[in-house]
């Protein structure tokens, strides 16, 4: 021990380049004020043209700079973290704490129970004492082919988790694991021979649970296993009792062993009660369900909340994560710790921007500086505390003694699970704080943002870890059309968010600093900046056609401050793409993205939360047809359906190509009188949308292939652009 035990488990360091940063926002607010400025002192009089649209834009610009000033606060104090594990264990080895992990799945079509059970393993292979770890798959579809994986999964990590911790493997999935294989050769004999046979048995096993979503369940399994039994009264996924199975339990003296005769991690598989009467709230109501079952099973004090498209890529993160909660000086009052979501599924550019690069690499270390990064639904460590709604307060310490650690007991599989399955149904909620300050909070479509809300207002502070070997990997979208459905799941959450009681609001709650509540404002609001930006994208192309000029002319002075915000809008997000190690083509893609996100995505937020229409969570997908794939793979953006979200895309992609094309035929006939001094933001920005576009009218005009733009909506979004050309230009 020594001196050691004074030496923090973390350390915390600054931003390098917090200087440039914070000069850069405050230089562009100042730039900002002008062009508000400019707006007020040039309002053109009645009478004149273009004076509505004026006025739009003032309002517009009023709205996005104050938005501009939410995205720039996580960017004033960015903060990296580093952990000490081996202080971790020299101090606590012997006295680390329970870990139950949360794994979710809602469908074993979307989400295919082979990719659910490489979550699960990867999840039981940690590097951690295995009597201490538990690991919960909670499924929302009660498919009996997901029992059936996750058995087959029980036989396979007894093989499984012995050989990655004798041979120190990594990645701990066994299907990430079996990919990198191609990549790298081994001359030991030992690992070579032992390695050959998992392998064997994997490929078995795939094949087995493949069969079985296809075929179902076979009849020899059921008849072999009891859970199945559980099915007979089932009569669909959104009616029946609720199933739950320990397959693995330490106490249980057959096979809780693996075939070094280890004992295993707890495995347990859950199928929360449904009644079509009642809500299922989701993920969140999943979540609730597994805290209550896991407190009678194996109560870890701390819990990692995992979606089953993100397994574990670093055996060592539960000990990084326990350097942040268990450090003696500042852990008790971290509530959670954040790891990023990274994903395996992201081609080189990144066509669908779905890399999350800003939110991993800055935002969320900003927040992190502000003490309150979000908790992002998946990839989280938190302290059951935290979790179950315990307030913070100064003499909350940690307590990591667990009573009943070393009792090995012979404990009563049967009566436990009945125990356990009282607790997983919604009946147990009833005139309870369930869903509102105990557990995942009900009632918003980002139960992760909120919850995570929820225990920063109890007092508590949270952690951002992002941490040099990545720890999760997962899945993105990987279709044009899943991507757009998601962030607009995301834009309608955060705004019922915004209207909730745990709202950032500085005035009722003062627990949370002003900057972190700024920070958080940065995404409730999101949707809501797709109304600016479709008026950009729509009002001064129009105006473009008449030759009306709704920006400063380049001599006048008024013309520096637009110009500072666009250089300097366009330079900084580069050097962060770059400097992040994306490339030239990702960073416009990711333009392009941004742009579809905001003008279609978050449109419909706001249309379905205001229109009042049933938000539901709608599944992100995780599988895709194969031709579907080699498009992907080559980059050439999906498309393939109608779907009203192409709709306005298309139909603003197609306003913007015609306004521009008539200014065009107008400048080289030389007809009318465009003065192109004073048009030149307006021609510029009309000129950068269709070029941003270009992948849409190859779409509707040139590509063959299943992915194009179905014809109908071609010439539904043709005759709407060429109207609303056509009548500005007459009416106007
Ligand atoms: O009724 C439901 C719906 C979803 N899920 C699970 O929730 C997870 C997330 O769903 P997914 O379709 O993958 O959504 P994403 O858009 O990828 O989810 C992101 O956004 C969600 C809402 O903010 C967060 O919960 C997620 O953790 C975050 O990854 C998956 O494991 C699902 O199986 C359930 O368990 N029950
Ligand atoms: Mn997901």
């Amino acid at each position: 021990m020594g001196s050691d035990e004074k030496k923090s488990l973390f350390e915390t360091s600054k931003d390098r380049a917090r200087h440039i940063r914070r000069l850069y926002a405050v230089s562009g607010f100042v730039a900002i004020c002008f062009v508000w400025a400019f707006r007020l002192s040039h309002i053109p009089a009645k009478g004149e043209p273009g004076q509505w649209a004026w006025l739009g834009l003032f309002v517009v610009e009023l709205w996005s700079g104050i938005y501009w000033v939410f995205y720039q606060v996580p960017r004033w104090n960015l903060v990296f973290r580093k952990t000490f594990p081996s202080r971790l264990s020299q101090r606590y080895e012997s006295k680390l704490p329970g870990v139950d992990i949360f794994v979710f799945t809602a469908d074993p079509v979307v989400e295919p129970p082979v990719m659910v059970i490489n979550t699960v393993l990867s999840a039981m292979a940690y590097d951690y004492p295995t009597e201490k770890l538990s690991v919960y798959l909670s499924d929302d579809a009660a498919a009996d082919v997901t029992l059936y994986a996750l058995l087959e999964a029980s036989n396979f990590a007894k093989h499984w988790v012995p050989f990655c911790k004798r041979f120190k493997l990594e990645p701990r999935s066994p299907s990430a694991f079996f990919n990198t294989l191609l990549s790298t050769k081994s001359h030991d004999h030992d690992y070579v021979k032992h390695l050959a046979t998992i392998q064997k048995l994997y490929e078995e096993m795939k094949r087995r649970i493949e069969d079985a979503t296809k075929l179902g369940v076979p009849s020899e399994a059921r008849s072999k296993h009891n859970g199945f039994s559980q099915w007979d009264s089932y009569s669909s996924r959104r009616d029946h009792d609720t199933i739950l199975q320990i397959l693995v339990h330490k106490n249980e003296s057959q096979n809780s062993k693996d075939v070094e005769g280890c004992i295993l991690p707890t495995l347990v598989y859950v199928a929360r009660e449904k009644r079509p009467q009642y809500h299922t709230h989701y993920k969140a109501g999943a979540v609730n369900s597994l805290l209550r079952v896991s407190s009678t099973i194996s109560d870890g004090k701390i819990i990692l909340i995992l979606d089953c498209d993100m397994y574990s890529t670093n055996s060592q993160s539960v000990r990084d994560a326990l350097c942040f909660l268990m450090d003696e000086d500042k852990g008790q009052e971290i509530a959670y710790v954040q790891f990023p979501q990274y994903f395996d599924n992201i081609g080189k550019n990144d066509l669908y921007g779905n890399s999350l690069e800003e939110a991993i690499e800055v935002d969320l270390h900003g927040l992190d500086g502000f003490g309150g990064p979000m908790f992002i639904g998946t990839c989280c460590f938190f302290r059951r505390d935290a979790l179950y709604g315990k307030k913070y307060s100064c003499e909350y310490k940690n307590d990591w003694n667990d009573e009943n650690e070393n009792e090995v007991t012979e404990v009563n599989m049967h009566e436990l699970e009945e125990e356990a399955k009282a607790l997983a149904s919604f009946r147990y909620e009833k005139n309870t704080s369930w869903g509102k300050k105990i557990g995942a909070v009900y009632g918003c479509l980002v139960e992760d943002v909120i919850t995570g809300m929820r225990i920063l207002s109890q007092g508590w502070k949270s952690v951002y870890y992002n941490p040099p070997v990545k720890g999760f990997l997962g899945n993105a979208p990987t279709n044009l059309l899943h991507t757009l459905v998601q962030f607009k799941r995301w834009g309608e959450g955060h705004i019922q968010f915004a209207l909730s009681e745990f709202r950032p609001n500085w005035f009722v709650n003062r627990q949370i600093n002003l900057a972190l509540q700024m920070g958080y404002c940065h995404f409730n609001y999101m949707a809501t900046i797709s109304l600016p930006v479709l008026y950009y994208c729509i009002i001064p192309s129009l105006y473009l056609l008449q030759g009306i000029s709704l920006f400063p002319k380049i001599s006048s002075s008024w013309f520096i401050p637009f110009a500072y915000v666009i250089v300097g809008e366009i330079t900084y997000s580069l050097t962060e793409g770059l400097t992040k190690g994306s490339s030239l083509q990702g960073w416009w893609n990711g333009m392009r993205m941004w742009l579809y996100l905001r003008t279609s995505s978050c449109l419909f937020s706001l249309v379905s939360l205001f229109g009042r229409s049933n938000s539901s969570f709608l599944l992100t997908s995780k599988v895709i047809e194969d031709d579907a794939v080699q498009r992907y793979e080559k980059e050439i953006m999906e498309f393939g359906t109608s779907s009203p979200y192409f709709t306005v895309l298309a139909t603003l992609a197609l306003l913007n190509l015609f306004c521009l094309l008539a200014t065009l035929k107008d400048l080289v006939l030389g007809n009318g009188a465009f003065d192109a001094e004073k048009m030149v933001l307006q021609l510029l920005l009309c000129v950068v949308l269709v070029l941003i576009n270009f992948p849409l009218y190859e779409a509707i005009f040139l590509r063959k292939d299943k992915g194009r733009l179905p014809t109908s909506l071609s010439i539904k979004s043709t005759i709407l652009a060429f109207t609303a050309c056509v009548f500005f230009k007459l009416f106007n």
